[in-house]
């Protein structure tokens, strides 16, 4: 944490180099947050009202670095990485560089030691093994060595002596390989912060690292050069860089007439000893982890990511465009990789639950049916359900004889607990829609329990077959499904109801147009001797009227397939009238 001279110092190099401060505000170093910036007295300022101003001259922006690295002036990709390179020299070049640079009372301000997970210990980063987090950590610390090296390369720098290491673990893997994210952190730590060269990677992580929490879009500099322009180009706004974060706060940064970058904030009334604060845009928490190194349980931006793994041509047999929705990552050959954002209120992913209707849609059915969104649910919800147990199982791991940092201990609890909670919400909400759905179609449903109760004829053959009291001892006996197939038959064959007309068209729909193979009497013989001639004789009011054939199973089977939904949460198996489903894809 920045010491109060260091704070005061910066604060008094802004105001001597023309920067203004209302005297309304002041700054102090708080245990949670380092600095921040505090309201003294009850005010309204007015929506228009710069709280702040600095003047051009104290940012620091790609044209400076590029004075220090004109080699890089046609390198427009790489503009915020030579920004990051020149801020690494200004803060950790040789004791002459920083401590003639005119910057150094505001360089002594941003931390050395940061929050962000990219400088937790090896012990630490451990507890983030098979989350989101830890594989963002580990692909874009890949991404930003790649860059570095490159950006060496460009700008004909040297590497540190320290590097070597990691170096090699580059040039050993081939181009696509990933180096894991345990190396690094290895390698970070052994990294001394007050002893870095500037030309280190460690140097450049920490850059990086002030860059995406600090860095202000260049855009606002209302540039003519800004036009075609990178528009993720950054700069550092000192003083207004102080700022913490809160979601949803009206803030307005605007370049007056005297090239002075002002800073208003729109909330209307302060009381004395309020925060005033920035808005860093609307981010959840996994963005507040990994760019800014905190958590806000109380961020309704939050979101947990549910990252699916699905074969590449059962994704594209699919008729909804990830790419266009977002939800699309990656594809190789084999593999699509999909991700949708589940929020803890609000409704789910627009594209989630269509993609699992698509993926339960049997081949009979041309369009999504009520059957397969309710088997989607279902699915989806074993999906999220999976994914919860992972959250629910964590322990903080860490070896006897190491400490892990309580505050980072905390952080990685409410990333857990958070998690936890969005994906138990989520669970709840596909159980009260497949109800919704359920119920809107329940005319169009026959449930096997209910026809148990009704049919006593039946149950009672079920009795003397099975020794089944009642429904539950179906299941406990393992006999559900024989029990489904010989009622279908027996309702088939009784030409006097009117009822279950849906599940008598469907048989004759399949009967008509099924061509048996020898095969299939073959599988279907063992189970078919099991019950006959023996049931034809034993009770023969129900099984000697109609036609009991090997070909009537066959049949019964692929109905069961086509119009049975067994409801996971009890696995009751109810009769579904094939009916399509209206998705919004
Ligand atoms: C732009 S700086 C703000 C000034 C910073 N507090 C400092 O000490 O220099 C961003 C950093 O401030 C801290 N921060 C910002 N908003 C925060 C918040 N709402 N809660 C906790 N820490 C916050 C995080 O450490 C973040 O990386």
């Amino acid at each position: 944490m920045v010491a109060q001279t260091v704070l005061r110092n910066c604060l008094q190099w802004a105001q001597d180099n023309g920067a203004f401060i209302d005297p309304k505000i002041s700054f102090r170093i708080t245990q949670e947050a380092g600095v921040a910036a505090f309201i003294n007295e009850k005010c309204s300022p007015k929506p228009d009202q710069a709280l702040i101003k600095v003047p051009e001259s104290l940012l620091i922006t790609s044209q400076q670095a590029l004075k220090e690295f004109p080699q890089g002036a046609d390198e427009k990709g790489l503009l915020n990485s030579i920004t990051q390179l020149y801020l690494s020299k200004l803060k950790f070049g040789s004791n002459a560089v920083h401590l003639k640079s005119f910057y150094k009372p505001y360089l002594d301000v941003l931390p050395l030691e940061l929050p962000q997970p990219y400088f937790w210990s090896t012990e630490e980063i451990v507890n983030l093994h098979g989350t989101d987090v830890y594989l963002t950590m580990r692909d874009t610390l890949n991404k930003l060595t790649k860059e570095w090296m490159g950006l060496c390369q460009v700008l004909s720098i040297e590497h540190a002596p320290q590097d070597k290491q990691l170096l090699l673990l580059f040039e050993e893997k081939p181009e696509a390989a990933v180096v894991p994210l345990e190396k690094f952190s290895a390698h970070i730590n052994s990294c001394k912060l007050e002893t870095l060269t500037w030309n280190s990677f460690a140097a450049y992580l920490w850059s990086h690292c002030i860059f995406n929490s600090r860095a202000f879009p260049r855009v606002i500099l209302n540039k003519s050069d800004t036009k075609g322009s990178d528009l993720n180009e950054g700069f550092l706004y000192p003083i207004v860089d102080l700022l913490n974060h809160k979601n949803d706060i009206p803030v307005k940064w605007q370049m007056n007439e005297h090239n002075e970058l002002c800073f208003m904030s729109q909330s209307g009334g302060f009381s004395a000893n309020d925060e005033l604060f920035n808005n860093y845009g609307d981010i959840s928490n996994e963005k507040c982890l990994l760019n800014y190194g905190f958590w806000d349980s109380s961020n309704k931006y939050d979101f947990s990511r549910l990252t699916l793994k699905l074969p590449a041509a059962l994704t594209n047999s699919v008729p909804i465009d990830f790419k266009k929705s977002g939800n699309y990552v990656s594809e190789d050959r084999e593999t699509a990789i999909l991700q949708f954002n589940l929020q803890p209120s609000g409704p789910l992913p627009a594209k989630l639950l269509p993609l699992f209707t698509y993926l339960s849609k049997l081949k009979s059915e041309e369009t999504p049916t009520v059957r397969s969104v309710l088997e989607g649910i279902d699915q989806l919800a074993s999906v999220v359900s999976q994914r919860l147990l992972f959250y629910k199982n964590f322990k903080i791991k860490t070896a006897s004889n190491q400490k892990l940092h309580p505050h980072i201990v905390k952080l990685i609890k409410l990333y857990y607990q958070d998690n936890k909670k969005i994906l138990n919400v989520t669970v709840e909400k596909l159980s009260v829609l497949q109800k919704k759905i359920f119920n809107a179609n329940k005319e169009f449903s026959l449930s096997f329990k209910t026809i148990f109760k009704n049919d006593q004829k039946f149950a009672n053959s079920l009795l003397l077959m099975f020794g089944a009291i009642n429904y539950e001892d179906l299941i406990t006996k393992d006999c559900l499904n024989d029990a489904l197939l010989l009622w279908i038959i027996r309702s088939v064959n009784d030409t006097t109801s009117k009822q279950e007309s849906f599940i008598k068209q469907m048989f004759k729909q399949v009967s008509d147009s099924i061509v048996i193979q020898k095969e299939d009497v073959m599988e279907y013989l063992p189970f078919y001797k099991k019950y006959f001639p023996n049931l034809t004789e034993r009770i023969p009011e129900i099984y000697n009227i109609g036609e009991w054939g090997i070909r009537q199973f066959i049949v019964a089977d692929t109905v069961i397939d086509r119009l049975v939904w067994i409801r996971k949460s009890n696995n009751e198996p109810i009769f579904l009238m094939k009916k399509d489903y209206e998705l919004q894809i």
